[in-house]
């Protein structure tokens, strides 16, 4: 067990999930311990908001696209067969009845800048930040399987980097009409004078970008938070330009602590660059783990969960994340070079090593294995923080991001064994002290974003 010193840093720990039957890329489903196959039941989700709400999470990820996989321009069997990533649901209608039956877990939910427009998207973040009273974060998309979903719009796909340009401009309209419109003490609620809101107090917000333009009043209050607190991913060029300048909490998905340090610290410098306090965006890194009372049962449950993944799905989940098909290269012909204007993190990881650069075969076993998940953590339940504790500390990372294999058993496995053993280092809480979620990642009394964030300037009454 580690030692404690007391001022270690606090870790943050979140699951990803999400309404379909497999996630990470791979093709869990079928294995006896999974109950995925329950999505599309309400309480399964009511289930699993409890059971992180006992073990004390930050918060309940749920990711989303409106795409699906496609070679050639065609869904492959194998798609529809593993059910990857198809069937799904909206994952944000899923909120409130979890957030009533867990009153202090935060809600992280995926929205995508390409395909939400942003008046519509912004009231239902605000409709949800109050029926939460304030517990519930934006997962800010470009959008993975950006191809197929643009073609399920009828619209041609939007190229990588203009899909962040659009990003850029989406947000500062959400801005313009979440911090713009409502001032914070507008409400009066007075029935004696008759008056419910102030209309001095109420603003119309104007604004033309390149893409988006609202000109009117926000639909919705002022709502605790604001502005839902801002999470991101993708470490692209672009990716980072936008997550550096915008968001508050970046997920990364690190193939080496090397590569991760890397990209925690090239993110800070890049906010320190954008006008923002060192520290500003969070980091939270994809973690699978297989923790068992043994080393020899953790290893012999991860081995079952990865022969449950055939050449044929990680061709299929490669695709369907880099529209890339790896199947139709040879599979000894060097992987550098290939390009796409799709996910790019996907392409990237595998792009730089430190010796001879891997080939189609290895990349296609890489995805096998690997999925699109980040870090493995497989164990006793000794080895395993010791494990966390190590790659918290040596990359700089503020969390991990719980990827499972199956639900709820990794959760419950987590629960039982690894999150006991972080408080009693004291890098976990024992129990929740902070109302909203921005507070919960920041610290007391910041329920809003911070002076420094480019939101802020679209409070004008404020400085009016
Ligand atoms: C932990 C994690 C969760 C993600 N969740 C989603 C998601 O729900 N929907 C989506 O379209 N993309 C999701 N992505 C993909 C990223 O938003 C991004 O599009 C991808 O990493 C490629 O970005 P890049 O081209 O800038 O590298 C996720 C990425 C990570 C690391």
């Amino acid at each position: 067990m580690p030692s404690t010193s007391g001022d270690e840093k606090q870790i943050k720990l979140g699951l990803f999930e999400t309404p379909v039957l497999n996630v990470g890329g791979m093709t869990t489903w079928t294995h006896p311990e999974n109950q995925t196959h329950r999505y599309a039941d309400l309480s399964y989700w009511v289930e699993t908001a409890q059971r992180l709400q006992d073990a004390t999470f930050d918060f309940c990820f749920l990711a989303d696209s409106y795409g699906h996989g496609e070679i050639g321009g065609a869904r492959p069997d194998v798609n529809a067969r593993e059910a990857m990533e198809l069937p799904r649901l909206d994952p944000m209608l899923l909120v409130p009845a979890m957030a009533h039956a867990a009153q202090q877990l935060g809600f992280v939910v995926t929205a995508s800048t390409v395909f939400e427009p942003p008046f519509a998207n912004a009231r239902r973040f605000s409709t949800l930040d109050h029926l939460t009273r304030g517990r519930v974060g934006w997962n800010v998309v470009t959008s993975s399987f950006a191809e197929s979903a643009s073609a399920n719009f009828g619209r041609p796909m939007v190229p990588h980097d203009e899909r962040y340009a659009m990003a850029e401009d989406h947000l500062l309209t959400t801005y313009a009409v979440l911090e713009g419109s409502w001032e914070d003490d507008a409400v009066l609620a007075d029935k004696a004078s008759r008056t419910y809101a102030d209309p001095a107090k109420v603003h119309r917000v104007t604004r033309t970008g390149p893409y988006f333009s609202v000109d009117g009043y926000s639909n919705t209050a002022a709502s605790p938070q604001r502005t839902p607190v801002l999470f991101q991913a993708g470490t692209s060029k672009a990716g980072l330009g936008v997550g550096a300048r915008h968001a508050e909490c970046v997920f990364l998905q690190g193939s080496t602590k090397a590569r991760l340090a890397e990209h925690v610290a090239t993110l800070d410098r890049l906010a320190v660059e954008a006008g923002r306090a060192p520290g500003s965006v969070k980091t939270m890194v994809g973690l699978s783990v297989v923790v068992a009372p043994t080393r020899e049962e953790a290893e012999r449950r991860y081995a079952e969960y990865l022969a449950l993944n055939t050449r044929e799905s990680a061709i299929a989940s490669y695709a369907l994340f880099t529209g890339i098909d790896l199947g139709a290269h040879d599979p000894d012909a060097p992987f550098a070079g290939i390009r796409t204007e799709m996910g790019q993190s996907q392409v990237e990881r595998h792009a730089r090593t430190d010796g001879p650069g891997p080939t189609v075969g290895d990349v296609i076993e890489a995805h096998r294995t690997r999925g699109s998940r980040g870090m493995v953590a497989v164990g006793s339940p000794d080895d395993v923080v010791e494990q966390v504790l190590d790659l918290a500390d040596s990359t700089g990372v503020d969390g991990f991001l719980l990827e499972p294999f199956v639900q709820p058993g990794s959760v419950v496995d987590v629960a039982e064994h690894v999150v006991p053993r972080l408080r009693a280092a004291g890098r976990f809480r024992t129990e929740y002290t902070e109302d909203t979620l921005r507070e919960r990642m920041f610290g007391a009394g910041r329920r809003h974003l911070p002076a420094d964030h480019p939101g802020a300037a679209a409070r004008t009454w404020a400085t009016a």
